[in-house]
């Protein structure tokens, strides 16, 4: 299959790997070599990435794994995975594959080469040489032949070593609870039962398991005391398997006579720590981690996990899986149409189930039968797997369902799933298929039980409203409907479909077909499934109508006949339609059904999204709510301001009308009498008199020496203020008012309109009404991001309101209004 992506797969390969294997990537994929990166550089790249190709050095930790959202295979050019969370890994359906022979030889060869290094003092030797010595009685050493070779692990590297160790004239023994006897007696070791009875009879004791629980510090202080005086240890298998500090204790006392190590619990040793005081001892022969690093093994073990993440990255099954089942290449050959076709099966059980009574899951036991030739495929781990990402992809969120064979039964598991998958080799159950797949849903009564002993799926025991069964088959490569329910069904899963169940009567397709057609949905295709006839036979006629307005006229005691209408539609039905569409008379129900991509979509979002936007849309109710609130505090505050702004309006405006007939009157005065004259010139002596108009008026009748100027032009001043004041007064009452109510009027209008939408989206018919929510929800979102841009730069537009304070600039004297909105 060819590798379909806009843009390549990415393979990360983070240490050095042989370019044997690299090669065979890089025609389809974009291979980046980043050696040295550091743990926090890795986390911040690994998000990018497909594939992760290792060595011993990287730590692919559980954090490196969560952060990898691409990652589907992290490939381990080598044997040992215990730099892998092999157990976060299975959790997020990443496969993680190994080389697990390429290079065993490599390492079984350094083992023997490090026990003949050390038998034979060559490491001190040769460096002695080298210094300009000749140190001859110095060096003398031990021979092989004849010394026991004791074998903690009888795997690959130990057997080869035991082989090894036998052509140099070696006594084997060793330890394994699981190895198997014929082969250790095939390669001439002896098997013991126990670690003392091992380590009492070693010359030499050698270590070839993985680190795991049962390993981790097996060989201590106690076990190595159990060694004979003079015994010499090899480790070319996990640091962490002796402990180093009790090796060094037992090489510096001589009980030991040399230990030769490849691996240590930290790779490189800290300095100072008990690994780096073994490096240093002068009986200790040391390599750092070389037992893999010959020419061979890396194009070996390059190769070996590059074709694998080829595979994986392809869609098929990896060889060499550390957390997936091994499945024989010719099997899933067999198995892939059906893989599409059980997932088909669980998709469409969980779409055409869910609008019934109890929702989809209300029934989590299913019997999986395979019948006719697929029957005698062993191994249906992938079947099992299309199952469970079948019933889930239509109710889960894409983002986080990785199902695969490496984490399906886990996955199962969580969500509360059984499966009991049976094989009937009955030729008579599947009739004229050569394979047929049938999934039945228990009924809830019977849900803990297990499958029934045989593969009955003719359901006559089972009522039929209960029976959700669906068969299928493959037609070549093509998957195909054989059975939905009661029906008897022959349609190709694909695409969008509608199934309707409606009486079997004239008209029904032309009903169906003009409101699809007025709604502007194309009709690809259409089936028509009767009722099994085989299942009719223990059916009880149908004699009583319908209370729910499905009325279908029908003779007295006539058999009510059902069927299912299949229509390939061209785009998926919004709730409406589908709505009217179950109006109609003698249409039972109606039900789409989504494709793959689309299965857990409305309109191409993701179900689970469409939960969390309902959620969103809630809490965006409740926000607007709480602020509109808020507002409507902030305006009762606004109003009050405005009355007592009103307020100084009118005392404005009394004072004003005050000083103009002051001035009127005062203007009046100049054609009163003698007296009067002279009252007026004291009042104005004692600056009592408002006479603003008069000043200027009676400076024409030779009166302004009399007149006190400061006084006249600062009532002068004050009139025109007051003035000026009460107009902008005026405007500011009117402009709050006109503000607030917008404001009141908009957000209001918000919270209505996303109430009605969540009704909306509370009711599941609706579902497709979705989108436009969410596209409201997003537009509300950007109003309000906009909204709070702009009042921070005080514009006016956004309506809801906050506060607002007024100010008058102290030169150009115009007022501004400083606006804060929410
Ligand atoms: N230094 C290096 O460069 C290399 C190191 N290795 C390491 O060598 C070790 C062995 O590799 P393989 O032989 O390929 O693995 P393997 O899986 O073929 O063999 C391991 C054997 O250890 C046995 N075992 C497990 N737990 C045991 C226990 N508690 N007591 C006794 N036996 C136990 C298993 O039954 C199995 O037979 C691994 O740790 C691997 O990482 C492998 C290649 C190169
Ligand atoms: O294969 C193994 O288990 C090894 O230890 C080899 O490690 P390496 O690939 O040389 O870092």
């Amino acid at each position: 299959m060819p590798l379909l992506r806009a843009s390549r797969p990415k393979v990360l390969v983070p240490e050095k790997l042989s370019p044997d294997g690299l090669a065979l990537l890089r025609s389809s994929l974009d291979v980046h070599e980043r050696k040295g990166l550091s743990a926090d550089e890795l986390l911040q790249i690994i998000p990018d990435y497909d594939a992760l190709l290792i060595r011993s050095e990287v730590k692919v930790t559980a954090t490196v794994l969560q952060a990898a959202k691409n990652l589907k295979v992290v490939a381990r050019a080598g044997v040992g995975v215990d730099n892998v969370d092999v157990e976060e890994a299975t959790k997020l359906g990443i496969v993680v594959v190994n080389s697990p022979s390429g290079n065993i030889g490599a390492a079984a060869e350094h083992t023997i080469a490090l026990m003949m290094s050390m038998a034979r003092k060559i490491p001190e030797s040769c460096a002695s040489l080298k210094d300009g010595k000749w140190e001859r009685s110095k060096f003398v050493g031990v021979e092989v032949k004849g010394k026991t070779l004791s074998i903690i692990g009888l795997g690959k590297v130990g057997l080869t070593v035991a082989r090894l160790a036998k052509g140099l004239g070696m006594n084997v023994n060793a330890l394994d609870p699981y190895a198997s006897p014929a082969v250790a007696a095939s390669a001439s070791v002896a098997l013991v039962s126990s670690l003392p009875e091992l380590l009492a009879s070693a010359d030499f004791l050698t270590i070839h398991t993985p680190l795991i629980a049962s390993t981790r510090g097996m060989i201590a202080e106690a076990e190595l005391a159990q060694l004979k005086p003079g015994a010499r240890v090899l480790n070319v298998a996990r640091g962490g398997t002796f402990d180093e500090e009790a090796l060094l204790v037992a090489l510096e006392s001589g009980h030991l006579a040399g230990a030769a190590i490849d691996v240590f619990t930290s790779e490189p040793p800290a300095p100072g720590s008990s690994a780096a005081r073994l490096i240093a001892h002068p009986r200790a022969v040391v390599t750092p981690h070389l037992g893999a690093s010959t020419v061979e093994a890396q194009e070996n073990v390059s190769v070996d996990v590059c074709e694998q993440v080829l595979e994986i990255l392809q869609g098929s099954l990896p060889r060499s899986a550390v957390n997936a089942p091994l499945i024989l290449p010719e099997e899933y050959k067999k198995l892939q149409p059906f893989v599409r076709l059980v997932e088909k099966l669980g998709s469409l059980y969980t779409q055409h189930y869910a609008a019934s009574p109890g929702g989809a899951m209300s029934r989590n036991t299913f019997d999986l039968i395979y019948q006719g030739e697929l029957a005698s495929i062993n191994n249906t781990k992938p079947l099992f797997t299309a199952l469970i990402k079948g019933l889930l992809s239509p109710i889960s969120s894409m983002e986080g369902l990785n199902i695969n064979i490496v984490n399906a039964e886990l996955v199962a598991r969580e969500r509360g799933i059984f499966v009991s998958e049976q094989h009937s080799r009955d030729p008579s159950d599947h009739s004229s298929y050569s394979s047929l797949v049938t999934l039945v849903a228990r009924p809830p009564s019977r849900a803990s039980s297990r499958a029934p002993a045989s593969a009955d799926t003719s359901t006559g025991s089972i009522p039929d409203q209960q029976q959700r069964i669906i068969s299928g088959t493959c037609s070549g490569d093509q998957p195909l409907i054989t059975r939905l329910g009661r029906f008897e069904a022959s349609f190709e899963p694909e695409g969008t479909l509608l199934i309707c169940e409606n009486y079997d009567s004239p008209g029904k397709i032309g009903v169906v077909g003009n409101i699809l057609g007025q709604e502007g949905v194309n009709i690809n295709f259409m089936a028509v499934a009767p009722v099994s006839t085989k299942l009719v036979l223990n059916e009880t006629p149908k004699k009583s109508l319908p209370t729910d307005g499905s009325e279908e006229p029908v003779a007295k005691g006539q058999l009510l006949k059902e069927a299912l209408m299949i229509l390939g539609i061209d785009r998926g039905v919004p709730a409406h339609v589908t709505a009217a569409l179950a109006r109609e008379t003698g249409i039972l129900k109606i039900c789409p059904i989504y494709p793959k991509e689309e299965t857990n979509s409305l309109k191409g979002k993701p179900k689970a999204d469409y939960e969390r936007k309902l959620n969103e849309a809630t809490a965006v109710v409740k926000t607007k709510e709480t602020a509109l609130a808020q507002q409507r505090e902030v305006a009762e505050g606004v109003a009050q301001e405005v009355n007592s702004l009103k307020g100084q309006l009118a005392a404005k405006e009394t004072q004003l009308g005050e000083l103009r007939d002051a001035n009127v009157k005062i203007f009046g005065d100049l054609r009163v009498t003698k007296e009067e004259k002279s009252k007026l010139d004291q009042q104005l002596e004692q600056g009592t008199a408002e006479v603003v108009v008069l000043v200027q008026q009676s400076d024409g009748h030779g009166r302004a020496g009399k007149r006190p100027q400061e006084k006249c032009a600062k009532l002068e001043s004050t009139i025109d203020t007051l003035a000026k004041e009460e107009a902008d007064l005026e405007e500011e009452v009117e402009w709050r008012e006109q503000a607030l109510h917008e404001s009141n009027k908009q957000s209001l209008q918000d919270v209505q309109k996303l109430e009605g939408d969540n009704r909306v989206l509370l009711d599941p018919n609706k579902e497709f009404l979705y989108q436009s929510v969410a596209t409201d929800i997003e537009h509300q979102q950007t109003r309000d991001r906009v909204g709070n841009r702009r009042s921070s730069g005080g514009s006016k537009h956004c309506t809801s309101l906050r506060s607002q304070t007024s100010s008058r600039c102290k030169t150009c004297k115009s007022r501004r209004v400083t606006t804060t909105f929410c």
